[in-house]
């Protein structure tokens, strides 16, 4: 048997190649968050949309000189927030925060800066006021037809803030990938209650998988436990198909064992296997193939960390192909303590990213690495890489570190110190 594995660099190369654009899609801004934007956002209106005052106060006009401390106006109306067009002839208007200013008139003084006077009313200026203060000029945020965001960005409240106040009532969006898990495994139970049978052990691949590929921008479709045997698998797999899913993804079977089917399930599907086994610890036999009909398939391993490993590191780049997301950039990290590990393998690391008080960032191996320990996992907020051909690393070293999900960067809080 050789021992020159698929180095994992390679292999995503291998399914990148196979990942293209989702063409775009309507999206109304209720349901934006936490979509891709596929087409910029040309603004369909300036903001503000008017000349309104930052101030409740008084708005004036005058010449290029402000006018002076202790000159007198009379109050000629009131302007409130909401309140329509209106021109004004020579005198003050008394003005709230955000209403439009009267035609004619150029700057505001805060109230608090005025003396209110009677008979006739009229307003008196402690302080100077210019040209242009206490304006929000119409436009001067943005003007209308510029470009305000950009394809690819991630859409958080902010954005939204941003296309609600500019009138935007629905966005093009990267079509979110749908695919489907299917969990293989006699010897997994579904129902959280239940108690086990000798052997049996608890699906917790599939709640992962579940709550994590829709924070990383997919559609899951279909989600079904399948037994050893590849007939209840191809049944499986033809629903997951019929549900809509142009990506599947199993767990387990796909190593040496003796009920590891999935190779023989993807035989028959008429799959064509790009690669099975990688140079990575955990996730080794992992296996990625393409059906006729272009349905893209990942054979996760079994293990918890394994099927982690396995999304995090090659499902999600395939799914920031498809969402139109560049290339993800990891972090840099020190390590907190000195590191070694066999060569020939890239190791991903469940890993602690935690912040001194002067901001300097650092990464600590988290103890318990094995691929069925789920528990160290939780105590994560990082995965560290350390590349292959790498043995020792002495402390202070710089590593890769990659959040929780392509979509999300470490989470400093609730440390576990
Ligand atoms: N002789 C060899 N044995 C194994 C090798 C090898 O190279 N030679 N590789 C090991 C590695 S590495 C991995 S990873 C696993 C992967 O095995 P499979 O993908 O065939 O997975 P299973 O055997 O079905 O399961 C492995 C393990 O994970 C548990 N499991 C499976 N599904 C779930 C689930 N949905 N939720 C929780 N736990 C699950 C399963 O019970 C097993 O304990 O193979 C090694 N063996
Ligand atoms: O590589 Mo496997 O994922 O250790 O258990």
């Amino acid at each position: 048997m050789s021992h020159e594995l698929l180095a994992p660099e390679a292999a995503l190369r291998l399914i990148l190649a196979e990942c293209t654009a989702l063409p775009a899609e309507n999206c109304a801004l209720d349901d934006a968050l936490g979509r891709v934007l596929a087409e910029a956002v040309i603004a369909p209106e300036a903001l503000p949309p008017f000349d309104n005052s930052a101030m409740d106060g008084y708005a004036l006009a005058g010449g290029s000189e402000p006018l002076p401390a202790g000159s007198e106006w009379l109050i000629e109306g009131e302007q409130a927030a909401g309140d329509g067009a209106s021109r004004a002839r020579h005198g003050a208007w008394e003005i709230m925060t955000g209403a439009r200013v009267p035609d004619g008139l150029d700057r505001v003084i805060a109230v608090e800066q005025t003396e209110r006077l009677d008979a006739p009313p009229r307003v008196r200026l402690k302080a100077a006021v210019a040209a242009g203060d206490n304006l929000r000029r119409a436009g001067s945020d943005v003007a209308q037809g510029v470009a305000v965001l950009a394809a690819g960005i991630l859409l958080a409240p902010n954005h939204l803030m941003l296309l609600a106040a500019l009138g935007v009532a629905r966005v093009r969006v990267a079509t979110r990938p749908r695919l489907a898990v299917l969990c293989t495994g006699r010897e997994l139970v579904d129902a959280a209650g239940a108690a086990l049978a000798p052997g049996q052990i608890r699906n917790s691949n599939g709640p992962h998988l579940a709550a994590a590929l829709p924070r990383a921008g997919a559609e899951l479709v279909h989600r079904e436990t399948v037994g050893d045997e590849v007939e209840a698998f191809l049944a499986a797999f033809a629903r997951a198909r019929d549900a809509g899913a142009r990506v599947v993804i199993s767990t387990g079977a796909v190593s040496m064992g003796r009920y590891d089917f999935v190779p023989e399930a993807l035989q028959q599907l008429g799959a064509t296997a790009i690669f099975h086994k990688l140079a990575i610890r955990p996730g080794k036999p992992l296996l990625f193939a393409r059906l006729p009909d272009g349905t893209l398939f990942f054979g996760l391993p079994g293990n918890p960390i394994a099927v982690a490993v396995g999304l995090r590191f090659f499902v999600e780049p395939a799914l920031r192909t498809m969402l139109g997301l560049p290339h993800e950039v990891p972090w840099r990290v020190s390590l907190t303590a000195d590191y070694a590990k066999k060569p020939r393998l890239r190791f991903h690391l469940k890993a602690r990213v935690a912040m001194d008080a002067q901001g300097g960032l650092s990464a600590q191996v988290l103890e318990g690495q094995e691929s069925y320990r789920i528990r160290s996992l939780t105590e994560a907020n990082a995965w560290a890489v350390i590349p292959l051909e790498a043995n020792t690393l002495a402390a202070g070293s710089l590593v890769e570190v990659y959040g929780p999900s392509h979509l999300h960067s470490p989470d400093f809080g609730g440390s576990h110190a």
